[in-house]
């Protein structure tokens, strides 16, 4: 079994509006894969369907194997917190938690994360500083002062981190980089594009802006049945 991400028959509607039908869509096992597309073409969406946030009027889902669709809600929460990194768009940290606790979240609610640290002979702790070195936040400082003093890119790279500790096998980026400044959002690719191949993680990044280095990259409309009709008015 190679593949990552297969969808089939899946179809969004939102009132009686369809905004996602994909007949099939398939991502291999440690693919890294671009998508782009215009404004409201559903990226957003076929994320959130992925990590299980979004659940749509039909279709079948597997990721790794697992039909995600048939799982019930605490299942499903499992699973994402085991096997998904997801990066929003906006930072989305626990105010009252400081930057390093955001980070190392995903540890305390999922021990296949836990154990992946295990296995790598690593500790949260260590891994959540390398992450924070490797987004050029290194200050010990910053880690353990209050999540609203930062600034907004900052606090996305801290989700960055949080995102990617105890190495999930699918990593999401939702636009992650539109905080970011130019130089940031070079180091945050090269870090995830270098990480899904050190660890056959399977990476889809959603960007407006393509970024070099990704296997395949592809145009929502490509994807996204509904979009193609669209584009035909
Ligand atoms: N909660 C919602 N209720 C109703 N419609 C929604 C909701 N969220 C999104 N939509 C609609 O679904 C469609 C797809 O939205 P989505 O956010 O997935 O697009 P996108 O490609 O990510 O857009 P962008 O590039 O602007 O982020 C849009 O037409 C949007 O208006």
């Amino acid at each position: 079994m190679n593949q990552a991400v297969t969808i089939e028959n899946l179809e969004l509607n939102r009132g009686n509006k369809n905004y996602l039908s994909i007949p099939i869509f398939t991502v291999e096992k440690g693919e890294r894969l671009q998508i782009t597309g215009l404004n409201g073409s559903g990226k957003t969406s076929l994320l959130q369907i992925l990590a299980g946030l979004l659940i749509p009027d039909s279709g079948k889902i597997e990721i790794f194997g697992q039909r995600i669709d048939q799982l019930s809600g605490s299942e499903q929460e499992k699973f994402r917190s085991g096997q998904v990194g997801y990066i929003f768009q906006q930072p989305t940290l626990i105010a009252y938690l400081n930057p390093l606790e955001n980070i190392l979240l995903p540890c305390r609610l999922s021990e296949l994360r836990q154990q992946r640290l295990e296995a790598h002979k690593t500790t949260a702790n260590y891994e959540a500083y390398q992450l924070m070195a490797a987004l050029k936040m290194e200050n010990p400082e910053l880690l353990r002062q209050s999540t609203g003093q930062l600034s907004i890119g900052q606090q996305q790279r801290v989700a960055i981190a949080r995102a990617l500790i105890g190495t999930p096998s699918l990593i999401l980026a939702d636009e992650a980089a539109s905080a970011l400044d130019p130089l940031t959002r070079q180091t945050m690719y090269e870090m995830l594009l270098q990480s899904a191949k050190e660890h056959e993680q399977t990476l889809i990044c959603v960007d407006h802006t393509p970024y070099p280095g990704f296997d395949r990259c592809l145009d929502m409309s490509k994807i996204n049945h509904s979009q193609q009709v669209a584009k035909l008015w």
